[in-house]
């Protein structure tokens, strides 16, 4: 699993998520005014934790677009029963995420950007491998040791991104959505956008 075509495709899945759902883009960048302020540059690890509406958007994001949809091939050792259903050593296993990340039995308008439910109906919902309706890193002994660093890095360019830019598509038109074949989960069509700074012009010349 390559680590930063993982962080790329999940990062820009993210902003083309916001800019097809400006409210969803407002509300983030209300967060940051307030938590981190406007006459601040940098967003750090620390601002990262209390950034709660960017972490919901994080973990929606990975809901509807898991990098790695079909995750990764497993083998049974041996012949073991799981919820009734036989496996005989030597079956090889495909976790289908993004079907199990839509799951209508689950998640209400499964195919919809709601980052509001991880503060609501899923806010006890986690990405980290014990919650098997949302598992984008998988689970058990063989899940993404990636996890944390992910996350991490998710955090900290995406707040950052948003804190010191308005972004823009040509002409106002929404992003096309649609995912190209492949192991990893990524755009049919490059993301193109116009960025425009959105903090005061000195507090780009500052360091902090
Ligand atoms: C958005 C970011 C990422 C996602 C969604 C993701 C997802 C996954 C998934 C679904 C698996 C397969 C788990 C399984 O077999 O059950 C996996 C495996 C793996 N990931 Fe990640 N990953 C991400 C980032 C990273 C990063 C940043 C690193 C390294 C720094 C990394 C390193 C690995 C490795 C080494 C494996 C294979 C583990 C094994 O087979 O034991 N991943 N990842």
């Amino acid at each position: 699993m390559a680590a930063e075509d993982t962080t790329s495709v999940t990062l820009t899945w993210a902003l083309s998520l916001l800019l097809n759902n400006r409210d969803t883009l407002s509300k983030v960048h209300q967060e940051l005014d307030v938590k981190v302020g406007k006459d601040r540059l940098v967003v750090t690890e620390s601002d990262t934790k209390s950034l709660v509406y960017l972490q919901s958007i994080i973990k929606e994001t990975l809901r509807l677009y898991p990098a790695a949809p079909l995750s990764l091939i497993h083998e049974a050792i041996e012949d073991c029963t799981v919820n009734g259903y036989h496996v005989s050593a030597g079956t090889l296993l495909i976790t289908n995420l993004h079907k199990i990340h839509r799951d209508p039995l689950i998640w209400a308008n499964p195919s919809k950007f709601q980052p509001e439910r991880f503060m609501t109906t899923h806010k006890d919902v986690d990405v980290r491998g014990q919650n098997f309706e949302l598992i984008p890193f998988g689970s058990g002994r063989r899940m993404c040791p990636g996890l944390s660093f992910a996350l991490q890095n998710l955090s900290l360019i995406l707040a950052n991104v948003l804190h010191w830019f308005e972004f823009e598509t040509s002409l106002d038109e929404a992003v096309d959505m649609r995912e190209a074949p492949g192991l990893t989960c990524s755009k049919a069509t490059p993301l193109e956008v116009y960025v425009t700074p959105r903090l005061p012009a000195f507090v780009y010349n500052s360091s902090n």
